[in-house]
């Protein structure tokens, strides 16, 4: 809906309602269209503002009209009859003007933003282009490299830029309607001419063709696959070389090809599961709405390596008063300059002060008897945690708050060690933790919904999505990271090599296979995780057969490499050679090609050709498998919790929608036939078995996803 009043006698205003963001539903457009047009008839009216309720002008086009018939006036031709008009229009920009709501602002002949207010063409963000005219008129305004950088990254800009680029002619600190009121008074009755945007002759830049061609460069690769910002640069082109009206109509084009893809669906689709996941619940049924979260003022982090010195990072950009502890005198002074460093880099990014005075270190324990919430990042050893939550439950003043960091330990045994397990949740974040954007918030069977709603609000005021999930070994992201690279491993046995694995994951769009992320992340890591399950032993444990453990096939072929004293990048080996320890290009090793030789010989594996389609089938489909049992299990609430955990976690292309999403587009019934014929061929690897919630869904007739909690819920009912 759009509100009409006449204001200060001669200004027309029209107020854009649709709460929360005033998106430009059919209704909005509709009622645009007739107050514009009731404002240019009446007489008394000399010149008109446009602004939206409620301190935001307009979030863009209604996502969610996109999936069904789009009714009502279009856009392009609404944006048209504003930019025609012979009464002068401005467009009064508070909180946001994204996507269509910037489109309609650069329609208006003035713009007068608020200083607070932000602007953006997000719409590649979501697999589309800006297709009411952005991609036409931007260039027009601000010239073509800026515009490309805009409308390629779909990035925000503050007012100040905005000023700055051109795209607003004032800012205002005060009432921007006030603002825009009287400055559509002062410009009544001036020529319009010069203020029509799609009349601007395109700035041409002398080097046109090298331009295009290094933006086009830059953005396949940033891309990974993603067609959008290709797109966007195809739109750009056409508004640099060709008149206003052919223009648009490329414009169009390009978009009508973008709008049915399924790349948009998907990027659609993690739009609102990025949002859907704030809401939780878990199995006992408390709610994100019911439960209520406490304030944390002053937090504790136990143990600065890798993952403490992160969070501290993290947790003192975020306002908070840090303690920060540390056994070791050497790994103390490192993680000072560390975390000081960070700090720095950081604040000098955002223009801010560091934060460094909100923490205080120490190497005593002790220090953290009254914070609101400790976290623990001990080294992975269940024995040195739980002696780690004894003492902070004798410690801590009653009433703190108990993390820990833990990848993948039992979140409820060090509850156990407590005398309030309630107050216990796993907060386990990803490496580096104050630049990852994901949260798992792990519960156990006795953690309070008070305690995860006191982490999930923490991890949201650090800027984290924030998922809760169920406590098991792994809990969501890394157990359904097993199975994934179990397949990678026995698909090296079987004649493939990491290079071939590596490259079919990233044109898949992982930005690292797994090999290589292997070799970043550090062999030893998941060495030391089978050493401490039994799993591995030189020489295999006694017994057993090289490739069998506990009764299903094995591939020891990553602790073959680490008792080489290969743990990836740190040492300059692993799945590839390096220059130097710490160095990041990987190079292809011979010797790793004839290890692999060297070890089918001795087992009596013969090679044979492993194409792209079977690498990603057998990774992808083993992990997609795992996520069903994940949700059979309970220990997501539904499947985009898991999505969320692989796009912001493990880097699975958004474009791809997350793991559970990807299943649905490439069809059920299909992940479900592969899975047994894989699961025929090797009978020995039970995360090729399809799990019975897939089976459940291929009978139900494969629902959308939208759908399959019900599928589950019954599921559960009859168990
Ligand atoms: C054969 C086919 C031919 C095809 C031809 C097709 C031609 C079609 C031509 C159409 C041309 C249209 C071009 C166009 O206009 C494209 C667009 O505008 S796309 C939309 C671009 N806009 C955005 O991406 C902005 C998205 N929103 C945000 O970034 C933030 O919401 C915002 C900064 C505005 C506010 O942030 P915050 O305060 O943090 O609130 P939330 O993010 O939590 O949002 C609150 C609530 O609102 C929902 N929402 C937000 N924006 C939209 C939206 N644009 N549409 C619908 N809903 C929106 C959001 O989901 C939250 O609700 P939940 O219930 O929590 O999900
Ligand atoms: N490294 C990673 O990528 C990730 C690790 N994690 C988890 O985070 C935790 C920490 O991992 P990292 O930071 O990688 O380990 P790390 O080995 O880099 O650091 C552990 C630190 O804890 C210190 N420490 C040991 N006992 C202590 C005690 N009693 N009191 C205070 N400090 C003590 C050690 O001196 C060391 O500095 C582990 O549980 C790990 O599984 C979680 C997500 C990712």
């Amino acid at each position: 809906m759009a509100k009409y009043s006449r204001v200060s006698g001669s200004v027309g205003l029209i107020t854009l309602q649709n709460p929360p963001v005033n998106a430009l539903s059919a209704a909005v457009r509709q009622g645009i269209v007739d107050t514009v047009e009731r404002a240019l008839s009446d007489p008394k009216v000399k010149s008109v503002v446009i602004c939206g309720q409620n301190g935001i002008f307009c979030g863009g086009a209604d996502i969610k009209e996109f999936g069904s018939n789009m009714s009502g006036p279009p856009l392009v031709p609404m944006i048209h009859a504003i930019e025609a008009a012979n009464k002068p229009v401005v467009a009064a920009i508070e909180g946001s003007a994204l996507g269509g709501g910037l489109e309609l602002a650069l329609g208006c002949h003035y713009r007068i933003a608020h200083s607070k207010a932000r602007l953006g063409l997000p719409e590649v963000t979501l697999g589309l282009l800006p297709a009411a005219g952005g991609t036409q008129r931007l260039p027009r305004l601000i010239g073509v490299p800026a515009a490309l950088d805009l409308i390629t990254t779909g990035r925000h800009v503050t007012a100040a830029e905005a000023l700055q680029l051109g795209v607003v002619d004032q800012v205002t600190d005060h009432s921007t309607v006030d603002a825009a009121v009287k400055f559509a008074q002062s410009v009544a009755g001036k020529p319009l001419d010069a203020r029509r945007i799609s009349t601007y002759p395109c700035p041409r830049p002398s080097d046109l063709d090298a331009l295009f061609e290094g933006v086009m460069e830059k953005v396949r690769q940033s891309a990974r696959g993603a067609i959008a910002p290709v797109a966007c640069v195809q739109a750009v082109r056409a508004a640099a070389t060709q008149p206003y009206t052919q223009g648009m109509e490329r414009e169009k084009e390009l978009m009508a090809t973008l709008f049915t893809s399924g790349q948009a669906r998907a990027l659609q689709y993690c739009f609102f599961a990025q949002r859907a996941v704030s809401r939780w619940s878990m199995p006992n049924g408390a709610r994100w709405d019911t439960s209520k979260p406490r304030p944390v003022h002053k937090a504790a982090v136990i143990g600065l390596g890798t993952m403490g010195r992160g969070i501290t990072v993290a947790l003192a950009q975020t306002g908070l008063s840090v303690i920060a502890v540390e056994t070791q005198e050497k790994q103390l002074m490192e993680a000072k300059q560390a975390v000081s460093g960070m700090l720095e880099r950081g604040a000098k990014r955002r223009g801010v002060a560091p934060a460094l005075d909100r923490i205080s270190y120490s190497r005593d324990i002790q220090a953290v008897a009254d914070v609101d919430l400790v976290i623990e990042a001990v080294f992975e050893d269940m024995g040195l945690k739980k002696k780690v939550f004894q003492q902070l439950a004798s410690i801590c003043r009653p009433g703190t708050f108990l993390c820990t960091n833990t990848s993948a330990l039992d979140v409820d045994h060090l509850a156990s060690q407590t005398h309030n397990p309630e107050l216990v949740v796993g907060m386990h974040f990803f490496a580096p933790a104050h630049v990852m954007k994901l949260l798992e918030v792990v519960y156990g069977p006795r953690s309070s919904p008070q305690a995860v709603a006191t982490a999930m609000q923490l991890g949201k005021k650090m800027g984290k999505i924030s998922v809760a999930v169920g406590n098991c070994p792994g809990f969501v992201g890394n157990r359904m990271l097993k199975p994934y690279m179990e397949q990678a491993f026995f698909l090296l046995e079987e004649g493939a090599t990491p290079e071939l694995v590596d490259r079919a994951l990233e044109e898949f769009g992982f930005p690292m296979g797994v090999f290589r992320m292997s070799d970043l992340s550090g062999l030893d890591v998941g060495w030391r995780v089978r050493k401490g399950d039994g799993l591995s032993e030189p020489g295999a444990p006694s017994g057993q057969p090289a490739r069998i453990r506990q009764g299903r096939r094995y591939s020891p072929l990553g602790d073959l490499l680490c008792e080489q004293g290969r743990f990836g990048q740190k040492t300059g080996r692993g799945w590839y050679q390096y220059n130097k320890p710490g160095s990041r290009v990987a190079r292809s090793d011979p010797w790793l090609h004839s290890f692999l030789e060297g070890y089918r010989a001795r087992h009596g594996l013969v090679a044979r050709r492993i194409d792209n389609q079977e690498v990603l089938e057998r990774c992808l489909y083993a992990l997609i498998n795992e996520g069903f049992r994940i949700l059979e299990d309970g220990i997501a609430a539904g499947p985009e919790d898991i999505d969320m955990i692989y796009v912001f976690g493990y880097g699975w292309p958004r474009h791809r929608g997350g793991p559970m999403f990807y299943a649905g587009m490439v069809g059920l019934g299909k992940v479900l036939e592969r899975l047994e014929h894989y699961h025929q061929a090797h009978p020995d690897v039970p995360y090729l078995k399809p799990c019975s919630l897939l089976w459940r869904l291929v009978a139900s007739g494969s629902p959308p996803l939208h759908k399959w909690r019900e599928v589950i819920k019954k599921l559960h009912s009859q168990l």
